[in-house]
């Protein structure tokens, strides 16, 4: 890949302050990450309707949909999958920046790509949501089959059988889906973003 040279940042008329105003709510990026069928799609779909309903501007990337298009052409080895959570985070950027509440489930496997991913935004613009939900428990789920694949040697390298998953160490939310209703899930991180303020100009 090559990179970029002789270009110049241009500054916009209308600043993300501006479109914060606009909305009457401020921009984040709540990045959801945990095991396959651990919930993050379920979660965060759900939580984005609450979300809608209170009148926040949202938008939700998930990792299936986003390897659909902008990322077809990464697969799952730990280089993809690093460029597809830098490709995010900097979605998660622009998305925050047009001030959205921007919401990613992706397994986001490695500590250093969120810590990357966190780093490209301001403090508090990022909120890991750690969707804990023991192994067992997912497998057991397993609402795409894909650990009955993986058991059986057709997919390789498949996240919590053999490949690593690093769990957050210090999440700003942690919901445990093996422990927690939908509901209750959803309601730990509408009433983190109330207290931080987050649903107020
Ligand atoms: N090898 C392997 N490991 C893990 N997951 C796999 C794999 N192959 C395919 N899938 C399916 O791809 C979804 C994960 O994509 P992500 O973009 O979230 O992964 S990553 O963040 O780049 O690790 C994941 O979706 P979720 O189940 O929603 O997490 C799986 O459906
Ligand atoms: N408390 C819960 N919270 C979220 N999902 C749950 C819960 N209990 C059972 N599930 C089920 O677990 C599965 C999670 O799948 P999904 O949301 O696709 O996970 P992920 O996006 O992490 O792969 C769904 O079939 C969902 O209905």
């Amino acid at each position: 890949m090559t990179e970029s040279t002789n270009i110049v940042w241009h500054d916009s008329e209308v600043t993300k302050l501006d479109r914060r105003k606009l909305n009457h709510h401020k921009s984040a990026a709540l990045w959801f990450t945990g095991l396959s069928g651990s919930g993050k799609s379920t979660v965060s779909a759900a939580l984005e309707k609450k979300l809608h309903g209170l009148g926040v501007h949202t938008y939700r990337l998930d990792g299936d949909n986003v390897r659909h298009g902008l990322n077809k052409n990464l697969g799952f080895s730990p280089e993809d999958r690093q460029e597809n959570i830098r490709r995010i985070g900097e979605v998660a950027n622009l998305m925050v920046d047009a001030g959205l509440v921007t919401l990613t489930a992706f397994i986001s496997p490695y500590r250093v790509d969120r810590a990357r991913a966190r780093e490209l935004l301001d403090e508090k613009e990022f909120i890991e949501v750690y969707v804990k939900c023991n192994v067992e428990e997912c497998e057991e789920r397993d609402p795409k089959g894909l650990y009955k694949k993986a058991r059986a040697g057709e997919i390789k390298g498949f996240t919590g059988i053999d490949a690593p998953y690093e769990e957050p160490l210090n999440p700003e939310v942690l919901i445990e889906t093996d422990q927690q209703t939908l509901e209750e899930s959803v309601q730990v991180i509408v009433d983190y973003l109330k207290r931080g303020g987050y649903l107020s100009s």
